[in-house]
């Protein structure tokens, strides 16, 4: 298996005479968790949605698994392969649909079950993985909460077996109580499936425990990458020290240690 899966290479994109992002580049390898983060406006959502093909870059190229994303056959296989979870969870379910439609659409999509009953038997299978139960089967998207919902986000977007998972500030919209439960159930479903995940997040607390490496991006260019401990214990771009002083600590020894240093550093 190749380590490379996912690379954008010099991604550059203009509104107008406005540059969005510019030569940004970076690989998602096989296996890992990689956070893209950066402030409102910095670029996040115009990356990725050239990296999944929803808008076509002014320069640079999206490579998956070693090939261009060039051509029907590479997308058709890029788009099952590639799944995605979305920031909104009130939006990205339909509302008219069963928890087991909305789980088991890319089931029958994709021919991986094709007997209804196939499909509700992978289907509660998959909501255990996620923490929720069989007894949700038949529930709609309205009568669970935004945590839960991105669970069975969570639960659509592995049923087709992907090997990859963009997952676009999924907890952005929810309550801080629950957005540590449900990073935690990505991590886990990354663990034991072998996924590789792109993590876009604003936040640098979001994804401490979570990435494996990140890229900090600061209006539309690369700040910084690194793995995590480059990032998080020795910062090198000063928009990394900024967005990591946004983030709150909390142990009050660190944190009176922290504003030491900060202090120390000013002088
Ligand atoms: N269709 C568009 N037309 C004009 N400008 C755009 C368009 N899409 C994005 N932009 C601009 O490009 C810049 C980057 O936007 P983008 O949405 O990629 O940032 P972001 O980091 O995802 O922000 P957020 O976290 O708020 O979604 C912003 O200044 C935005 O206003």
């Amino acid at each position: 298996m190749r380590s490379d899966l996912l690379t954008a290479d010099g991604l550059t994109k203009r509104y107008g005479r406005f540059t969005a992002i510019e030569d940004v580049s970076f690989t998602l390898r096989a296996g890992e968790v990689l956070g893209l983060v950066g402030e409102s406006g910095s670029g996040k959502s115009t990356t990725v949605r050239c990296l999944v093909g929803l808008t076509k870059p002014d320069a640079g190229t999206v490579s998956y698994d070693g090939e261009p994303l060039q051509g029907r056959a590479a997308w058709h296989r890029f788009r099952r392969e590639a799944q995605m979870v979305f920031q909104d969870p009130y939006a990205s379910l339909n509302p008219r649909m069963t928890v087991a439609e909305i789980v088991g659409e890319g089931l029958r999509v994709h021919g991986i079950e094709r007997t209804a009953a196939g499909r509700r038997a992978r289907v509660t299978t998959l909501l255990g993985q996620v923490g929720l139960d069989a007894g949700d089967l038949d529930r709609y998207p309205r009568s669970f909460s935004g945590g839960q919902r991105q669970r069975i986000a969570i639960a659509r977007a592995i049923a087709v077996e992907p090997r990859v998972l963009i997952c676009d500030e999924p907890v952005s919209a929810l309550d801080v109580s629950v957005q540590a439960q449900v990073v935690n159930v990505l991590r886990d479903m990354g663990r034991e499936l072998g996924l590789s995940i792109l993590f876009i997040a604003h936040d640098l607390a979001v994804v401490r425990y979570l990435c494996d490496r990140l890229v900090v991006l600061d209006q539309g260019r690369i700040a910084e990458q690194g793995t995590r401990e480059q990032i998080y214990d020795n910062p090198q771009a000063p928009y990394t020290r900024s967005l990591l002083a946004a983030v709150p600590i909390p142990d009050p020894a660190a944190e009176r240690e922290r504003r030491h240093r900060q202090k120390e550093s000013a002088r």
